[in-house]
This record gives C-alpha cells, sequence and structure tokens, in this order.
C-alpha cells in the first residue's frame, strides 16, 4: 500500500526547456504536454513528505518565507481605476468596462481601497474613468456575457472526477504551512488576511475560490494577496506547490474585474493584454493557465497562453480572439513581440513565476528586454509580482539592480 500520495505519481519526466527539440504541440488546450508528465520539484522525491518546509525535515526551525513589499503608492486612489490607453491602444473600440462589482456580503468598502495603502497610479495621462458609463461600456459588458456563454467549462473534467479535485488528494498538507514563518519587509505592510472573506475579492472570484474548494488561503496567499490588492510591487519567495498561482492570480483578476479598461482596440491582428504572467517552461505556463482560467470562470476575463515549442498559429488565433491574461514564456513572447502581433503597452499587472529558474535557464536578455525596451509601462504604472522558489543574494542584486521591475 503506498505510504504517500507522492509515490502514486509516476516517474518524473525531465522538463523540456522550449529550445529543445521537442515534440510540438498546439495551445489552447489542444495536444498539450500530456499533464502527468510534469511532477513539481518537491514531489520528486517520493520519501520526503511534499509542502513540508524542508529545514522541519530535518528538525530545524523552518527558515522563514519572505515577502517585500514595494512603495507605498502616492497621490489620490480615485486614479487607481483609470486606465488611459497610450499611442496605438487609443484607437479602436473600448473592450474593457465592467459594471462595478458589489461585494457580496461585504457591504460597503469601496472599491478601490481607500485606505492610505491604496495604490495610486498617478499615470501621467491617466483619467477617472466610471466603470458603468459610456456607450463602450454597455458594449463591453454584453461582449463579456457573449463571450461567458461560449465559454468551456474548466471545472467540468474535475466534477466528473470528483476526486480529484479534492484538496486531499493533492498531495497538499496545507496545516504543515500554519507554522512556517513569514518575513515581511516594506513600509506600512497591509496585514495578512487569514480568511479569503477577509479579502474583498468579490462575488464571482469568491464563486470560484468556493469551486475550487480552497478553505483558507496559503501562508503565501494570506500575505501576497493584501499586498498586491492594495497595489504595491511584490517580491515573494515561497516554494513550488506553495499556492503561488493563486497568490498572483487572485489579485490580478480581482483588479481587472473592479477596474475599467476602456480605448482597447477589437479585432486588429495585434493583441493587448492587460496582465502579463512570465513563467519559466510550457509545462508551468500550461499548469497557471489552467488554473487561471478557473479563477477567471464567468468573470468574461480571458486567458490565453502561448509558449514555444508549438507552432505559433494557434497561439496567434487564440490572441486574435482577444486577450486579458497572457501567460508566456520568455522566448515565444519575444517572438510574439517582433512579430508586432503583441503590444505590452496596456499591461497593468506583470508578475513572473520562478524568477530564479527563468534567469538559471538563460532568460535574462529575453526578460530584460521584455520588461525594459518593449512598450510595457514602466514601474509605477504597472503592478508588479514576482514569485521565486529561491532567492539567493545573487538573484535579488540582479533583480534589484538590472531589472526596472520594482517600485521598491
Ligand atoms: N488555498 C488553497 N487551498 C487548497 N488548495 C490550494 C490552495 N491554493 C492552492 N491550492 C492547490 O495547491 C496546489 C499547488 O498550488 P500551486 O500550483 O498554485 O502552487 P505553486 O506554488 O504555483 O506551485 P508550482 O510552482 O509547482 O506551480 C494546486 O493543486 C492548487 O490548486
Amino acid at each position: 500500500m503506498l505510504s504517500n500520495w507522492s509515490e502514486s505519481l509516476p516517474e518524473p519526466v525531465a522538463e523540456i526547456p522550449e529550445s529543445s527539440d521537442a515534440p510540438t504541440f498546439a495551445a489552447g488546450g489542444v495536444n498539450r504536454p500530456p499533464r502527468a508528465s510534469y511532477v513539481p520539484p518537491h514531489l520528486r522525491n517520493p520519501h520526503q513528505s511534499a509542502f513540508v518546509a524542508p529545514e522541519a525535515l530535518q528538525g530545524r526551525e523552518p527558515a522563514p518565507r519572505i515577502i517585500k513589499t514595494g512603495h507605498i503608492p502616492k497621490g489620490s486612489s480615485s486614479s487607481y481605476d483609470s486606465f488611459e490607453p497610450q499611442g496605438e491602444a487609443r484607437k479602436g473600440s473600448a473592450l474593457g468596462a465592467l459594471p462595478r462589482a458589489t461585494q457580496a456580503g461585504a457591504g460597503t468598502r469601496p472599491w478601490p481601497p481607500t485606505d492610505s495603502s491604496a495604490r495610486a497610479v498617478n499615470r501621467r495621462d491617466s483619467v477617472a474613468v466610471d466603470a458603468n458609463s459610456g456607450r463602450s461600456g454597455r458594449n463591453a459588458i454584453s461582449d463579456r456575457r457573449g463571450r461567458r456563454d461560449r465559454e468551456g467549462d474548466p471545472f467540468l473534467k474535475d466534477e466528473t472526477s470528483e476526486a480529484m479535485f479534492s484538496q486531499e488528494n493533492t498531495g497538499i498538507n496545507f496545516d504543515a504551512y500554519e507554522d512556517i514563518p513569514v518575513e515581511t519587509s516594506g513600509d506600512n505592510v497591509p496585514p495578512p488576511a487569514n480568511t479569503f472573506g477577509e479579502i474583498d475579492l468579490g462575488p464571482a472570484l469568491n464563486a470560484n475560490i468556493q469551486r475550487c474548494k480552497y478553505v483558507k488561503p496559503t501562508p503565501v496567499q494570506k500575505h501576497a494577496i493584501p499586498i498586491s490588492l492594495a497595489g504595491r510591487d511584490l517580491m515573494a519567495c515561497a516554494q513550488t506547490g506553495s499556492g503561488k498561482t493563486a497568490a498572483f492570480c487572485f489579485p490580478i483578476i480581482a483588479g481587472l474585474i473592479h477596474n475599467s479598461m476602456r480605448g482597447r482596440p477589437r479585432g486588429g491582428r495585434k493583441a493587448f493584454p492587460l496582465a502579463l504572467i512570465l513563467s519559466p517552461t510550457r509545462e508551468l505556463s500550461c499548469q497557471i493557465h489552467d488554473e487561471a482560467k478557473k479563477f477567471a470562470y464567468q468573470t468574461g476575463i480571458r486567458v490565453v497562453v502561448a509558449y514555444g515549442g508549438a507552432p505559433v498559429h494557434h497561439q496567434l488565433r487564440e490572441l486574435e480572439r482577444g486577450v486579458d491574461i497572457l501567460v508566456a514564456t520568455p522566448g515565444r513572447l519575444s517572438d510574439l513581440l517582433e512579430r508586432a502581433r503583441l503590444s505590452l503597452s496596456m499591461v497593468r499587472y506583470l508578475a513572473l513565476d520562478e524568477a530564479d529558474r527563468m534567469l538559471d535557464m538563460g532568460f535574462e536578455p529575453q526578460i530584460r528586454r521584455i520588461v525594459e525596451q518593449m512598450d510595457m509601462p514602466p514601474v509605477g504604472e504597472r503592478q508588479t509580482m514576482l514569485f521565486s522558489a529561491t532567492f539567493p543574494k545573487e538573484i535579488q542584486v540582479i533583480l534589484e539592480s538590472h531589472f526596472m521591475i520594482y517600485d521598491m
């Protein structure tokens, strides 16, 4: 009999960097790399219990997980929900205005948060926008409703095999996480949230959290979500399997739902994502894409994935159909930018997952170009979340001094 869930996993298969001669797969769930082949590194030793800090296994005090927060945004909170597109993005019709979500059970809590830590975007050209006003806003809502009707149910396969989706069978003992200290730095760090109910994520996202059967936030979620919702940049060190995906997806999705995005061109050949999630491998990108689709279910937010080693034309078609959140590997993203089929000028959220691995895999030049030299809004005009399983000093120095990534 198996004593550990991880013993039932198939032998790990080496991950394939996108530069390899791997078999090709199409995006959007068609011919994807088989999910069973991806085993997170922490589960690869079947004799270690998953999700326990390695120090704890050696009888030592677990080292604190580190979360660094960016500067407290300055200025008035009213500019938080405004966004004026620049350059080419000014053209065309509006996409984005969703009705302001009324928080079920949250009563009168305003959005954006009006406390001192609320993000003030301070965009030079930004203007306040009423999400419910204007013709384009109504069109955008009906567009999104239509889109919802056509949306496949990302929970379907889980519902048909309930066991696959139950928390017990993820092999995660989240209670073991409770004791892991989390160290946060930065001024006036927003307090952690011990329950999802304490966080203002909106009814649609809350419903999806329930569908996912997440009962309470993991430690990285407890700390990172309130920090990001307050509009602060964030750098978090958390091991793989700690729930990072939700930690960056929830604030992005909540932010996109609550904030109006006017003036985004539609129907053209160039895509203008509002959020970009960079991850090192196609396996991880597909995993994030699958999770993000569940979190964004019935919100009207469209999540697209682009990764190397697969024919680009299918991914281009997916992008042409519209994209709010783009999950991408750095190589394929650079390719799409070079083909001028993608603009980063509307990106308000940038998340980098497994940053240490991206640097280890030699993606530094691409990331530098994507972040610094393309049309992405600069630090202060977008929100950045960086997650890494390890944070050796060298990586912190590289990230802080060489990349214009944070508002630190
Ligand atoms: N709050 C939660 N409650 C229950 N399960 C959760 C919670 N957050 C995440 N999970 C589940 O835990 C598993 C690991 O989470 P996730 O994939 O987000 O971790 P990760 O840190 O991003 O790992 P990786 O780097 O391997 O992608 C997933 O199956 C996810 O659905």
